[in-house]
């Protein structure tokens, strides 16, 4: 007797998952291993930067007040009392009519206010002394980089759940932060299961396959910002899996299993979460591919049983655990990025389930074009390759049409444009 199941809206099971509390943890590491990691605590601004008006171009420091009289036919001559370079500060008390050579970067003097770049300056010697001249009128202010024009002391940067980038590396550097708060990677605990399965090394047997969701899903894993722990393949054989799991729970946060979860009669991840005593959030899902999606939740750990088919297995790993993963990086939008697309080609047959459609979501003459990106059917490997977006038809009594507008879901990776742009 096949065991009764109730499906439930997609809607309906993100939001038990969402809703089990489970958080994220923070530690504290070198700006060095910080690129890629999420931030766990808003970024402060820990000085004003830059901390002292600087000059912009190389040049001559001057009072503004003394160029007023400047024009084309009318240079007015400077006194050069000081020469530095970025780094070093000018202690001269800079006068009526003097300058100081500056280079890109140094310190203003007190008592100049605007900078003549070297193109608008004629120098030259004098009785021995260094000399410069302008013709242009400067306002006060010009070509100076003030204080604080880039951040002030205080100031929010940077938000807590952001993935640290080569901008933010930047930041950090720039306030000191030799070490910064980061979200601890989730461990997230990996199982194939399938007496079918070849290792990637193994030649082709009859009835048999190679394993390729565990490879596909630590990639995902990894691409939403966790670590893997690969346990390997696991045959179907109820005894060998349950032991498995259960040890396998204790070393991690989250557990995935691919496989083993439709109504088979190998098929013992339910029974397997029966035995656990875990509270399964759901074991059916009105959406295709994904729809035997099991998710079960012990002791704040929750278990994520995707089906071992490919597409399946993928999709369901987006939409159920990326979210988790994404919540415990303290991410204030842990959910795949929702875009509006025009649809390419026909959906002609009416389907009562929400489909995600592997697709690939592109930019033509300024509006966004989504197409499945190969086979829509859950066993698929092949279309997940080409597959930028998944594409969400929701279930209903009508098909879609080419022109239709439907919502599109990000997976991440952009693709470069032919040069010339
Ligand atoms: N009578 C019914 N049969 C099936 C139902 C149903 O409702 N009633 N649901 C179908 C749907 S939908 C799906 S999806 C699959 C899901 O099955 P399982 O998640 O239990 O997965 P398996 O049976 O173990 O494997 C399915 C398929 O995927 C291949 N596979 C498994 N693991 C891997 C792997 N690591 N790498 C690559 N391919 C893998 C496996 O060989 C099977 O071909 O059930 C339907 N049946
Ligand atoms: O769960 Mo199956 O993937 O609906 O296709």
């Amino acid at each position: 007797m096949v065991e009764f199941r109730k499906s439930i809206p997609i809607g309906e099971a993100v939001s038990r998952i969402m809703a089990i509390n489970i958080e994220g943890k923070s530690e504290y590491v070198s700006v060095n291993e910080s690129y890629g990691r999420f931030l766990s605590e808003d970024l402060l601004a820990t000085n004003d930067v830059p901390h002292f008006d600087r000059a912009p171009y190389d040049g001559y420091a001057v009072r503004s007040i003394d160029t007023v009289e400047a024009n084309r036919d009318n240079p007015i001559e400077f006194e050069v009392v000081d020469h530095i370079g970025a780094g070093l500060v000018s202690n001269k008390n800079v006068g009526p009519f003097q300058a100081v050579r500056i280079m890109t970067g140094a310190q203003m003097p007190e008592s100049c206010d605007c900078v003549v770049m070297l193109e608008l300056a004629k120098d030259y010697i004098k009785d021995g002394k260094s000399y410069m001249s302008t013709k242009r009128k400067h306002r006060p202010g010009e070509n100076v980089s003030r204080r604080g024009e880039d951040a002030r002391t205080g100031e929010v940067l940077v938000e807590k759940g952001t993935k640290i980038n080569p901008g933010i590396q930047a930041m950090l550097a720039t306030f000191g932060y030799a070490k910064v708060h980061v979200a601890q990677k989730p461990k997230v605990g990996l199982f194939a299961t399938g007496t079918e399965l070849l290792s990637v090394d193994e030649p082709l047997q009859p009835g048999k396959i190679r394993n390729s969701n565990s490879y596909m899903i630590s990639a995902q894993i990894e691409r939403a910002g966790a670590d893997v722990l690969y346990f390997g393949t696991l045959p179907d054989d109820f005894d060998t899996c349950f032991t498995a799991v259960k040890e396998a729970l204790n070393k991690v946060d989250l557990l995935v299993t691919t496989g083993g979860v439709s109504v088979g009669d190998f098929d013992y991840l339910p029974a397997i979460y029966e035995k656990l005593n875990a509270s399964v959030l759901f074991n059916k899902v009105s959406m295709r591919p994904g729809s035997v999606t099991t998710v079960a939740e012990l002791d704040g750990k929750i278990l994520f049983g995707l089906s071992g088919n490919p597409s399946a297995c993928y999709v369901g790993f987006e939409l159920f655990a990326r979210p988790v993963i994404r919540k415990m990086l303290f991410s204030p939008k842990p959910h795949l990025r929702k875009e509006k697309a025009i649809l390419d080609v026909d959906f002609p047959k009416a389907n009562p389930f929400t489909r995600f459609v592997r697709s690939k979501l592109s930019v033509s003459d300024g509006k966004l074009i989504v197409t499945p990106s190969g086979l829509d059917k859950s066993n698929i490997v092949m279309s997940l390759a080409g597959a930028n977006s998944l594409t969400v038809l929701p279930g209903g009594t009508r098909g879609f049409s080419a022109g239709d507008e439907v919502a599109v879901l990000m997976l991440e990776d952009h693709e470069g444009s032919e040069w010339p742009w």
